[in-house]
């Protein structure tokens, strides 16, 4: 891989707004309490934390927490992903290179090749490298011993997880999605931050339309600042983020144009479904992982959308958001 030539401002911002350590991490209570007191302890052993899995939707915070636990740890912080390990050689000089009791984040570790995983069991497991020298009836394996190590592996996907994979992980922590108070803190820490005037009715209409996402209230903040130095005094009030978001088609309960071809194509073109996901993302599209990491877990959360063996449907409160009468029922309204 090389290195990119120059950083987008976007991906300079998000790093600048990511918070250090576990005090300044809003919300995800039960995940940081408990991963304080583990922190504590390793810490009191002078041993190495051991392996977590962060896993949860995209944008909730799983990279920032990697980094926090090196910082609380007081070690290095090594980062790759699973797509950017290709051979089990290049895991290998990963491992050996680590420091006593750093941390290795491998970000999308779902994605990580067969042949790499079983490079990782023993070091996992043993703090070992298995050397295979040669090769068929006379092959030799030598064992090296690595430097204690705490893997943090994220996916937004933990049922692709393989489960030897999974079982080697001492500590699973599962990210839900923010409530809209909490997104509202995080939107005035943001705004503090770079320095942006924001009311906190400003932040609070943000906050109700980030769909419970970190990563999305940060960008409507950087966006809607654009509208209010444009159009306004510069401050972020409740009607000029109102104006803004309608103008990004972004509406009042979060959802974008994305969701909303989701679930018209549901009730128009599958009568409500259900609808197979393949079949849905090709009719409109887009790829299937990307409606089932972005778009699903918050249609779900708002109650829009359920999942059954035989695929998706539409909910009526799905119906009644986008003004769609059901069929079956009266002016509109499922009789029950
Ligand atoms: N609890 C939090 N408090 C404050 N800011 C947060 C919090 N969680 C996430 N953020 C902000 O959201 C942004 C996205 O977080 P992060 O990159 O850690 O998400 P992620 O879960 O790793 O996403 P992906 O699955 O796409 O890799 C960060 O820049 C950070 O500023
Ligand atoms: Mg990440």
């Amino acid at each position: 891989m090389t290195a990119p030539e120059f950083t987008p401002p976007d991906v300079e911002l998000e790093f600048s707004l990511r918070p250090k350590t576990l005090n300044e991490y809003i919300g995800q209570d039960k995940v940081k309490e408990n991963l304080a007191v583990y922190i504590e302890a390793a810490r009191r052993r002078g041993e190495p934390l051991d392996h977590v899995l962060l896993y949860g939707p995209p944008g909730l915070g799983k990279t920032t927490l990697a980094g926090i636990i090196a910082q609380e740890m007081g070690v290095n912080l090594r980062i790759t992903s699973g797509p950017a390990i290709e051979k089990a050689g290049d895991l290998a000089a990963l491992l050996t290179n680590l420091s006593e009791n750093d941390v290795l984040f491998i970000d999308e570790i779902h994605r990580l090749s067969r042949a790499v995983e079983e490079v990782l069991y023993p070091a996992m497991e043993d703090n070992a490298l298995d050397i295979v020298i040669g090769k068929g009836p006379s092959a030799n394996s030598i064992r090296v011993d690595l430097p204690k190590f705490t893997l943090v592996g994220a996916t937004t996907r933990a049922g692709q997880l393989t489960s030897p994979l999974r079982d080697r992980f001492g500590i699973i922590q599962r990210l839900e999605l923010y409530p809209p108070e909490q997104l509202c803190d995080i939107i005035r820490r943001s705004s503090m931050l770079l320095g942006i005037p924001c009311e906190y009715d400003g932040a609070m209409e943000l906050a109700r339309r980030a769909r419970g996402t970190p990563r999305i209230a940060n960008r409507l903040l950087k966006r809607v600042r654009d509208f209010a130095d444009v159009m306004g005094d510069g401050r972020i009030s409740r009607q000029i983020a109102c104006t803004a978001l309608d103008k990004l088609e972004i509406d009042e309960l979060g959802l974008d144009s994305l969701d909303k071809r989701m679930l018209q194509m549901i009730i128009k073109g599958y009568n409500g479904g259900p609808v197979g996901l393949e079949t849905l993302a090709s009719a409109i599209g887009e790829e299937a992982v990307t409606l089932e990491d972005v778009c699903e877990p918050y249609l779900m959360q708002l109650g829009f959308l359920s999942r059954t063996p035989r695929g998706r449907c539409a909910t009526q409160l799905a119906y009644q958001h986008l003004g769609i009468p059901q069929e079956g029922s009266q002016d509109g309204q499922l009789t029950l």
